[in-house]
């Protein structure tokens, strides 16, 4: 096939994206939610602070009482409570102070906090050496968050501080959308568990591989399955493990030329297109779907599949839970070395970026079935379609598989 009749990069990720769509959202404690995002935003049920309270370790006060207290001319109030976290504050007489630790709640009537060390720290008669105004030390009830206030809008992914907010807000359930479950399933009568492998066999390295990648993408890899190239034994393993919870089955191996492409003979008929992209790697592709589940079928080779995943899979997975960064973070940077690529192909090199120099160098050459090379990788170099050939010094955009 022509280079020039092959689909792009941009038709097969819209293609994909399409195919696995948004995922209806749905409500889960907030433990289950790190890493997904607000479906709907977050109205705060009370103020936080919810009380006044102080901020410091020290004397809950009047301020107008301690206004000329100097190191010359300390002001001198009697000490009549102590008021520790998590008891009631309870009322301040006039012309007097109460010890106060951080976090526990103002007395009624008091209007500062003078910190211990600008005092004697007496726990009967204490000795206040500096002037405090109205309010010092003092955080006040909704000084954080009003109720009723918005607390975190849509779209914002939870992380450990959103946790930890709606934790303290009280709120034990988020609207967001969940998780995709992903089915993986290696295809090749190559492929062993066998520690040691016998003649021609290898080891099964894509399933656990993008298994980790999906997890990475912040999705659930429900099950690893394997399958030999029979056609029969390919769909039984498949239909054994399909159920409605399952939002994409990705394959990897079987969609290429060959005499024994198990997924592409079997799902081919059965609603899923097999097409060939103007890239590498990854140039066989398929995708579609199966009894009403979507399917993404990966090329076989670790390189390609990994990268296929990177650039068709992953940024799909993390739209359909509606993730604002679906992308990798794209920079730019300058190769170290020169490289070729195909005419008509966008080509996706393995490299590893100096951030501080703002370099990258290639872990190695092209070819798409050495996972050492990938391994060795932190980012991808991305050649356009039209160039054919680039100089040490040239400028590239550079995916950034850390972020
Ligand atoms: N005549 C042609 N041959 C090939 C073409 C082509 O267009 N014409 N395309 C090449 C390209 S490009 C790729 S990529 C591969 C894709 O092949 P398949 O997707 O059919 O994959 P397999 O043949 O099953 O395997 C390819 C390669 O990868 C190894 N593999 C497969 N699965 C795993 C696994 N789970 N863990 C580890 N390694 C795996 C497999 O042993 C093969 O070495 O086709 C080219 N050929
Ligand atoms: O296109 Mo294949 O995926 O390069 O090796």
């Amino acid at each position: 096939m022509p280079a020039t009749s092959l689909r792009t990069v941009a038709e097969h990720q819209r293609a994909i994206a399409e195919l696995i769509g948004s995922l209806a959202p749905t409500t889960l404690p907030v433990a289950e939610a790190a890493g997904l995002v607000l479906a709907e935003p977050v109205l705060a049920p009370e103020s936080l602070p919810s009380f006044d309270n102080s901020a410091m370790d020290g004397y809950a006060v009047r301020a107008a009482e301690i206004s000329t207290a100097s190191d010359d001319a300390p002001v001198r109030l009697p000490v009549t409570a102590d008021i520790p976290a998590g008891s009631p504050g309870g009322e301040l007489a006039a012309g007097t102070a109460r010890r106060i630790m951080t976090g526990a709640p103002l007395p009624r009537g008091a209007d500062a906090v003078v910190e211990v060390e600008a005092t004697d720290g007496d726990t009967e008669v204490v000795a206040i050496r500096t002037a405090r105004e109205v309010g010092s030390f003092v955080r006040v009830a909704g000084g954080d968050i009003v109720a009723g206030a918005t607390a975190l809008p849509g779209g914002t992914v939870i992380g450990p501080a959103q946790i930890g907010l709606l934790a303290a807000l009280g709120v034990g359930s988020v609207v967001v959308r969940p998780r995709p479950r992903v089915l993986v399933c290696s295809t090749g009568s190559e492929l062993t568990d066998d520690p040691e492998p016998a003649a021609g066999q290898i080891r099964d390295s894509n399933s656990i591989m993008l298994a980790a990648a999906v997890e990475d993408a912040g999705c659930i890899a429900v099950r690893r399955l394997w399958s030999s190239d029979d056609v029969t034994t390919f769909l039984a393993t498949l239909d054994a493990e399909l159920d409605a919870g399952i939002d994409l089955v990705l394959t990897s191996g079987g969609v290429s030329a060959g005499a024994y492409e198990v997924v592409k003979d079997a799902l081919g008929p059965r609603g899923v297109e097999f097409t060939k992209v103007a890239m590498q790697p990854g140039m066989p592709q398929g995708s579609g779907q199966y009894g009403g589940t979507p399917v993404v079928c990966l090329p076989g080779n670790p390189v390609s599949a990994l990268v296929s995943f990177e650039v068709f899979v992953r940024p799909a997975l993390r739209a359909a839970f509606g993730h604002p960064r679906p992308n990798r973070d794209v920079v730019t940077a300058t190769l170290t070395e020169a490289l070729t690529s195909p005419p008509g192909k966008r080509q996706l090199r393995r490299g590893l970026l100096d951030r501080s120099a703002g370099t990258v160098a290639l872990t190695g050459p092209a070819g798409s079935g050495f996972l050492g090379w990938m391994a060795r990788a932190d980012c991808l170099v991305d050649v356009p379609t039209e160039v054919m050939s680039l100089e040490a010094g040239a400028g590239v955009e550079v995916w950034d598989l850390t972020r």
